[in-house]
């Protein structure tokens, strides 16, 4: 349940107001002035304030610095019979949510107490994804083939601009990596790196995905939202598998990069965004504009720069480093020792075909990990990993390459709309 604070020395003020909001479900607490306001917050953790101007000891412009100071995401709605315009700009500067003169018309207190509630859902999802990314970014860049020594170089060396950057290769190679490394090493990384993938979401809501939109602009639009261009301000936006993005999107996208402008759906206002792209695919882009399927202006926005990450089966030597840390890694997660691999095993494990790349060859890791003795012996790979990797059927392949559910029904689908089309 949400909790708000009523912050005025007007008694019966706060009372018809905690009335109200309590009928609404809200959990409400009252403080007496902008002092007694400072102690409630520092005591409780609020979603929203609602705070008057004009108090005794410590006024509500005076009180909103400290509350600034003390929690800079909580909504501090001000109230106050004094308003003008210029206390109302003021407020806002100081950092207020919003401003509402008294007597507070009703339906617009809650709809404002709505809008500051999204507010801080916004702001905690924010922070909810960053960690997340975090953890991901912590991810180390394993390798050292020629391959893998040119991605870094160009990492090093793009990373800091702003150049946009595509990301080609098969399944399961390292792009989504490579885009989180680049992300990190430009002057964006204090900044959000927020991920769209476009396969896996319908083509009818992508626009709204990317762009958000106003409520009502679709049956199920019931309130406003936020795009992930918009989340992404300030840092990185990543598409990935933009080669499964409809034509419609891609208009849109193009206009965004264009212009650095977006407007949401259904709405009118234009809204600056400053994004940088990064963009990835294991489709080749330049066939899909011969197809008709990609828009060639968009293709050379985004190619500024092209990094293409190759498959595992063509930097055979960077497998068994790749090995040893996926054992360690995996190891630790299971809280048990790392296991050795016997030279043999290490040896067959190197001439296999990874179809499913890196992402398949972690999978085998952690099987031998979980099947194999205190040492993984060549004789585990042959009876837990060859099978599977040279007999291997249309479906465990299938696997191999997509993890994630949703891509692989997406994949099916698309794979019988090509079948349907042979057959007839
Ligand atoms: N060089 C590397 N070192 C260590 N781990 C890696 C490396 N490259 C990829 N991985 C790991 O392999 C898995 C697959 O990588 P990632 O998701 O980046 O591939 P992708 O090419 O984006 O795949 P997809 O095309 O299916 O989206 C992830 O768990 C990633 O951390």
């Amino acid at each position: 349940m949400p909790k708000i604070l009523i912050v005025d020395d007007d008694a019966s003020i706060r009372r018809t107001l905690k009335n109200i909001l309590e009928f609404e479900k809200y959990k409400v607490d009252e403080a007496v002035d902008g002092l007694d306001a400072m102690v409630h917050i520092k005591q409780n953790k609020y979603d929203v304030v609602i705070m008057d101007i004009k108090m005794p000891k410590l006024d509500g412009m005076d009180a909103i610095e400290s509350v600034q100071k003390l929690r800079p995401d909580l909504p501090v709605v001000m109230i106050s019979g004094h308003g003008n315009i210029d206390t109302a700009v003021e407020a806002v500067k100081k950092g207020a949510f919003d401003f509402i003169q008294k007597p507070p018309d009703l339906n617009r207190l809650l709809i404002t107490i709505r809008n500051a509630l999204d507010k801080s859902c916004l702001i905690t999802e924010k922070k909810v994804l960053q960690r997340k990314v975090r953890k991901k970014d912590s991810q180390e860049m394993i390798g050292k083939s020629e391959g893998m020594e040119l991605i870094k170089d160009t990492i090093e060396r793009v990373a800091p601009t702003d150049a946009r950057v595509l990301i080609t290769g098969p399944n399961g190679t390292g792009k989504e990596l490579v885009a989180r490394w680049m992300h990190l090493k430009s002057s964006r990384n204090e900044g959000p790196m927020v991920e769209v993938n476009c396969a896996a979401i319908p083509s009818e809501l992508i626009e709204s995905e990317l762009f958000g939109h106003e409520k009502g602009a679709f049956t199920s639009a019931v309130k406003n939202r936020v795009g992930k261009f918009e989340l992404a301000n300030d840092g990185t936006l990543f598409l990935d598998e933009i080669g499964d993005m409809g034509l419609s999107a891609q208009a849109k996208v193009l206009r965004a990069l264009q212009e650095s402008k977006i407007t949401r759906v259904g709405g009118d206002k234009e809204i600056s965004v400053n994004v940088r792209v990064l963009a990835a695919t294991n489709k080749d882009l330049r066939a899909e504009i011969r197809k008709g399927n990609f828009r060639e202006d968009l293709y050379h926005r985004l190619a500024v720069i092209i990094v293409k990450v190759p498959a595992l089966n063509e930097r055979r030597d960077d497998i068994p480093m790749l090995i040893e840390h996926f054992i360690n890694m995996i190891c630790k997660e299971y809280g048990i020792n790392p296991k050795k691999v016997e030279n043999t095993a290490m040896k067959l494990l190197q001439t296999l075909n990874w179809t499913g790349n890196i992402r398949e060859l972690r999978n085998v890791v952690e099987r031998l990990i979980i099947l194999s003795g205190d040492t993984i012996a060549k004789k585990d790979v042959e009876q837990f990993v060859v099978p599977s990797s040279s007999k291997k059927d249309a479906l465990t392949d299938l696997f191999d390459k997509y993890d994630d559910l949703h891509k692989l029904q997406l994949h099916v689908k698309r794979e019988f709309e090509n079948y349907k089309g042979v057959l007839v």
